[in-house]
């Protein structure tokens, strides 16, 4: 796959709730190896936009196509085929906490994979560690590990199953601005390394410059703003786009 290809395409996509019109056509596409940042105001629908993606919920008319295929027509068993292409790190890393670290990773790769050998398992886990740079962690608990470190056990989590998308949910929220920087250098290791397609939601315009080849800013239920950062926000027209920046670099 070149980096032309699409690997989720959008096209139209409406979803309400009764009389809350949530997305109202939304026209987006990933390309491969892309990391695009999807920015938008609580209650603006990305999560409604990703649940569509994953299956979870179904657009009221448009078209969601990962990987070619339409997502709304998909019966189960070849949705959850499809859903273990996709890794989703949440934003709280949802870690189990009675659990170690090496258990957290092995659970989901153990459901998903029956017949690997404890050798491999155990290569698996220590090549996602070292890649998150966090070895050492593997019999800690959860809650003896710092919020940058539980964002990384996360994402190293999700990756154990080897996602070709990565979406990425608030991955800085909460974070100090070092640690931040720490985060948004992880997701640019992943697409190298793992050479994943990206989806960032996030309310951080630092982590986003950092790390989004493209910025979507999703307004009444819209993508009106698709581009770099720079053809985003600096100058932005908008007067709610102008805001976000705003917000961001000059009230922080
Ligand atoms: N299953 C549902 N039933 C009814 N309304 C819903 C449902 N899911 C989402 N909504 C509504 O759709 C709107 C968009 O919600 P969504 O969770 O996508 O926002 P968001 O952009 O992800 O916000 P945040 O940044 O706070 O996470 C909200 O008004 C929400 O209440």
């Amino acid at each position: 796959m070149n980096q032309q290809e699409k690997v989720v395409e959008i096209k139209d996509l409406r979803k309400s709730f009764g009389d809350l019109k949530v997305l109202q056509g939304v026209d987006l596409d990933l390309f491969n190896e892309e990391i695009l940042v999807v920015l938008g105001k609580s209650g603006s629908g990305k999560s409604v936009l990703i649940k569509i993606m994953v299956g979870l919920l179904t657009q009221d008319s448009g078209s969601m196509k990962v990987f070619g295929q339409e997502i709304a027509q998909l019966k189960k068993k070849p949705l959850n085929a499809m859903r273990l292409r996709i890794g989703f790190s949440f934003q709280s890393s949802a870690l189990y906490d009675s659990m170690t670290v090496r258990e957290n990773m092995e659970f989901p790769l153990v459901r998903n994979e029956k017949n690997l050998s404890r050798k491999e398992i155990d290569r698996r886990i220590e090549e996602l560690l070292d890649s998150v740079g966090l070895p050492q962690t593997i019999n800690q608990l959860p809650s003896e590990l710092s919020g940058g470190q539980k964002k990384r056990i996360g994402v190293a989590r999700t990756l154990i199953l080897n996602p070709e998308i990565m979406l990425y949910d608030e991955p800085t929220a909460g974070l100090d601005p070092i640690t931040c920087g720490d985060i948004n250098n992880l997701i640019l290791d992943v697409r190298e390394q793992y050479k994943t397609s990206s989806i960032v939601i996030t309310h951080d315009l630092t982590c986003a410059k950092q790390t989004g080849d493209r910025m979507a800013v999703l307004l009444d239920g819209q993508f009106k703003s698709v581009g770099t950062f720079d053809e985003v926000f600096p100058n932005a027209d908008d007067a709610r786009v102008k805001s976000f920046y705003d917000y961001n670099f000059i009230n922080s």
